[in-house]
């Protein structure tokens, strides 16, 4: 974890203000990296004394995230925790895409911009031609068109997707579709990736595939999931459950914790 000061804050990424394409803000700033390789600024979430409560239609107010302290600076920060615990909250509100009901989000050295990655990639591919949809999320950082084009294959081609330029996105299987959901978040030139269960639609094979990718995408990688062996290779676990940060620490300690209070089984099994 690292000390932060003089940190910038996320204001204008809800509501009205939202990206129009999920994964897309308006700010450029350079990448994070794993592997730090060319020296790129490490990207540091300070999450400070952030809660979540909601109005509900009968009148009443939920809390749906008590309130939470945290310095995020590791590459790959995976949340885990049992359905409605309140991970998808925490991403939310570290894209910018919920606002904290008190507190304060700061990020440093600026705020990043964010690729938010849904379970479903439906939810975000917007335009029905995969190169199509491609394109349009190039649309703010490549002006000239022939740029995006050129730029789109190459993007495809990476994730092994270049045969799919063409094709429409209702043809696609799940893992192909959730690769173009992933180029169009790259085309962005994200500074972090947030995922929210990526990896729930997939079969064996094209989940390990997308983990690997997500894991080697050498931007920093904020992630909930059900699926503790992927968890497992983040470099830190954060454990939720009703609403509440209950545990925090590398992942072999946090996930076997999480196991017990999931299976309710006493320590030391
Ligand atoms: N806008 C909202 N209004 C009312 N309740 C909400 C709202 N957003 C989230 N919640 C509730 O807050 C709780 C936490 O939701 P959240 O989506 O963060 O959980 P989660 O841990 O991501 O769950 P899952 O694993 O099922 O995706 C849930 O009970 C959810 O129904």
């Amino acid at each position: 974890m690292a000390e932060m000061t003089d940190g910038a804050t996320r204001s204008t990424l809800k509501g009205a203000d939202a990206p129009a394409h999920p994964g897309q803000s308006n700010e450029a700033v350079q990448s994070g990296s794993r592997v730090p390789a060319s020296g790129p600024q490490r990207l540091v979430t300070e999450v400070d004394a952030v809660h979540v409560a909601v109005d509900l239609p009968d009148g009443s107010r939920r809390t749906i995230l008590h309130e939470l302290s945290l310095t995020l600076d590791e590459p790959v920060v995976a949340v885990v925790g049992a359905n409605g615990s309140g991970k998808s909250t925490l991403l939310r509100l570290v894209a910018g895409l919920v606002a904290p009901t008190a507190g304060e989000i700061r990020f440093s050295p600026a705020v990043p911009r964010s690729g938010f990655i849904f379970a479903n990639p439906q939810a975000q591919i917007i335009m029905p031609v995969v190169g199509e949809d491609i394109e349009f999320s190039l649309r703010e950082t490549v002006k000239s068109r022939a740029e995006r084009t050129r730029r789109m294959r190459e993007i495809l081609t990476q994730l092994e997707l270049g045969h799919r330029a063409e094709s429409s996105v209702y043809e696609l299987s799940s893992g192909e579709r959730q690769k173009v959901a992933l180029a169009g978040v790259l085309a962005t030139e994200p500074e972090l990736v947030i995922a929210d269960e990526p990896t729930t639609l997939l079969d064996l094979r094209n989940a390990a595939e997308f983990r690997r990718r997500l894991l080697e995408l050498q931007v920093p990688l904020l992630l909930a999931t059900h699926d503790l062996e992927f968890a497992a290779q983040a470099d830190r676990v954060l454990v939720f459950d009703q609403g509440r940060l209950v545990d925090d620490d590398e992942p072999a300690a946090a996930i076997a914790r999480y196991r017990r209070l999931a299976l309710q089984e006493p320590e030391g099994r």
